[in-house]
């Protein structure tokens, strides 16, 4: 196992800042596929926290129920719906994104498993699964091989031992990760507190972040931050870690306004500019 610490100066050296030329059209265009009836707003923190991260350009994909929620609540979003009302059924659409963010609030119905599938069968594009798209693949292990190499999968605690199976000790769990992903070629976001990102034998250790993340969404929304990066043509190894890390540093940043107890996942998005400054000041 190699143990690498993500600081500020480990960021510096992988962040790429805007180019003054560029344009919506080449600054990358996330897709969030997420979403069911009660938790559309799973797939309004991804799609939001994906534009506040930098891409060009955000759809988000939802099944029909949430259609005037993400237009009215997030403009900038353009919105394609499922032609189910209330679940994701058939993931098909039209356009090309350079990454795919999969899974917050998308609910496990049978009909959604088997979309999932099919997506995953013919998908080419980078792709973060979270939440339930962790949770359908715990359901149905052989898919893991329809992964391309790289995925990006990001679970908490609950989700990597739906995946993984139960450790006893902490060493057991790093063990049981580094070995998931050098089977099936993968990048696991460890998410707790702090973050690791597992990529084969390399543990990174993330060191921003602080308890007020521990609040209902604040996953949906990393989700959205590192499907942004991978969109803006980072590899997937440096969206993972500069996402978990600028994520963190939002509640660092935050606590001195909102303290532990009123922080939300809007709190987040609200603050990764002031995130992304720390590093522009950096770099002049
Ligand atoms: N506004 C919306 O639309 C929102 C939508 N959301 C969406 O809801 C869906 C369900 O997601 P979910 O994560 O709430 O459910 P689930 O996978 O059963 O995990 C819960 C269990 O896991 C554990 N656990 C979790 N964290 C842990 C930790 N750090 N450390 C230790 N344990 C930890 C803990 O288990 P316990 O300790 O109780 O055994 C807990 O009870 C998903 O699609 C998500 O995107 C949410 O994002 C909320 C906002
Ligand atoms: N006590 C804590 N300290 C630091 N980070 C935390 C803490 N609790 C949760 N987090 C972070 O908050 C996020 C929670 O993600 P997740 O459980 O998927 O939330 P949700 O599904 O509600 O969006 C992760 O990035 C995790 O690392
Ligand atoms: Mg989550």
């Amino acid at each position: 196992m190699i143990f690498i610490k993500i600081d500020q100066k480990a960021i510096l050296k992988r962040y790429k800042p805007i180019d003054k030329f560029t344009h919506k059209g080449i600054q990358g265009h996330a897709l969030i596929i997420a979403g069911s009836y009660g938790k559309i707003g799973a797939a309004c923190l991804s799609a939001k926290a994906a534009l506040k991260t930098g891409c060009g350009l955000v759809t988000a994909f939802i099944p029909e129920c949430g259609y005037e929620i993400v237009q009215a609540s997030i403009p900038e979003v353009m919105v394609l719906t499922d032609v189910e009302v209330k679940c994701i059924s058939n993931i098909t659409f039209e356009i090309i994104p350079e990454a795919i963010g999969i899974g917050p609030g998308m609910g496990q119905e049978l009909a959604t498993q088997n979309a999932f599938h099919q997506f995953l069968q013919t998908n080419a594009i980078h792709l973060v699964i979270d939440a339930d798209g962790l949770n359908i693949l715990s359901q149905n292990k052989s898919w893991l091989s329809l992964l391309k190499s790289k995925t990006i999968l990001t679970p908490h605690p609950k989700e990597l031992e739906r995946l993984i199976g139960k450790w006893k000790t902490d060493e057991e769990k790093f063990s049981k990760t580094i070995a998931f992903s050098k089977k099936y070629n993968l990048i696991i976001v460890m998410k707790g507190a702090p973050t690791h990102i597992i990529d084969a034998e390399t543990v990174y250790e993330n060191s921003t972040g602080n308890a007020a993340l521990a609040t209902a969404g604040s996953g949906d929304v990393l989700t959205g931050m590192i499907t942004s990066l991978l969109a803006q043509s980072y590899d997937a190894i440096d969206a993972a870690i500069i996402g978990v890390y600028l994520h963190g540093l939002t509640a660092d940043i935050a606590l001195p306004e909102t303290g532990f107890q009123s922080f939300i996942a809007s709190d987040i998005i609200k603050n990764i500019g002031k995130a992304f400054l720390t590093l522009e000041i950096n770099t002049k």
